[in-house]
């Protein structure tokens, strides 16, 4: 029986376009004088530039490097925790000043409030830090949904289509996979889920139904039919 639904957020709660076209170039025009305003008094973002530095083999002293590391890492999705941190940074500012509001699906809030009240434990797991998760959660057009979610798991505890994330998730929640009702619109994350012994829900928002079999849903009622099955 499932009790925990672990969730992805782009493309499975919230549309790619909302991730792609507002959040990332919101990141890439502001990420720049962010890092420059507040490298020096923020220990937070040295940190995470130290991080940048040593991945990319660019000199920590090397600002300017830096940024045009990071901007690089942007411009081809690269899921590093220490870009993903600094992108979380660089949003809360947005979120704060009222020029971002998170995308969440309609039928995304509707389900996750009623999986909610009927006592299953929500989780997020994305590639986004825990803090940008906690944002867009929290500033949604739909309203406040952090009240709803029991935890936030993100890149920290291994990528996304890696089978031993799942078996670190599953440890820290001290559960069966079994019970663990995972959702994702990439294939090769809900893979890696299945290879830990988590139950999976395929989000296809748009185009064909692929030909697959595992479990297909456009939509969280159609996730919700397959929970009251099982
Ligand atoms: C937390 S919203 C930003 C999401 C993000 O930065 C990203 O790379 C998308 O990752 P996901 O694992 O949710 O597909
Ligand atoms: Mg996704």
């Amino acid at each position: 029986m499932i009790r925990v639904i672990l969730t992805d957020i782009e493309g499975t709660t919230s549309s790619i376009s909302f991730v792609h076209d507002v959040l990332f170039p919101y990141a890439s025009e502001h990420l720049p004088m962010y890092i420059r305003d507040n490298y020096r008094i923020m220990p937070a973002v040295a940190e995470q530039l130290a991080r940048v530095a040593e991945a990319s083999g660019t000199d920590p002293k090397d600002i300017d490097g830096l940024i045009e590391v990071l901007q690089g890492w942007m411009s081809e999705d690269r899921k590093d925790g220490a870009l993903k941190a600094l992108q979380g940074m660089v949003w809360e500012q947005g979120y704060r000043s009222g020029e971002l509001k998170g995308h969440l699906y309609r039928d995304a809030a509707d389900y996750l409030q009623r999986w909610h009240d009927r006592g299953l434990r929500l989780f997020v797991y994305s590639s986004g830090s825990v803090k940008a998760q906690k944002l867009i959660f929290g500033h949604s057009n739909e309203g406040d949904f952090t009240g709803f979610f029991s935890g936030y798991f993100d890149t920290e505890v291994g990528g996304k289509k890696d089978a031993q994330s799942y078996h670190n998730i599953l440890a820290e929640l001290g559960v069966d996979a079994g019970t663990v009702l995972f959702l994702s619109d990439v294939e090769a994350e809900l893979e890696a889920a299945e290879a830990a012994g988590l139950k999976t829900a395929w989000l296809v928002r748009d185009g064909e139904l692929p030909e697959t079999g595992r479990f297909v849903a456009r939509d969280f009622a159609e996730v919700d039919a397959l929970l009251r099955k099982r």
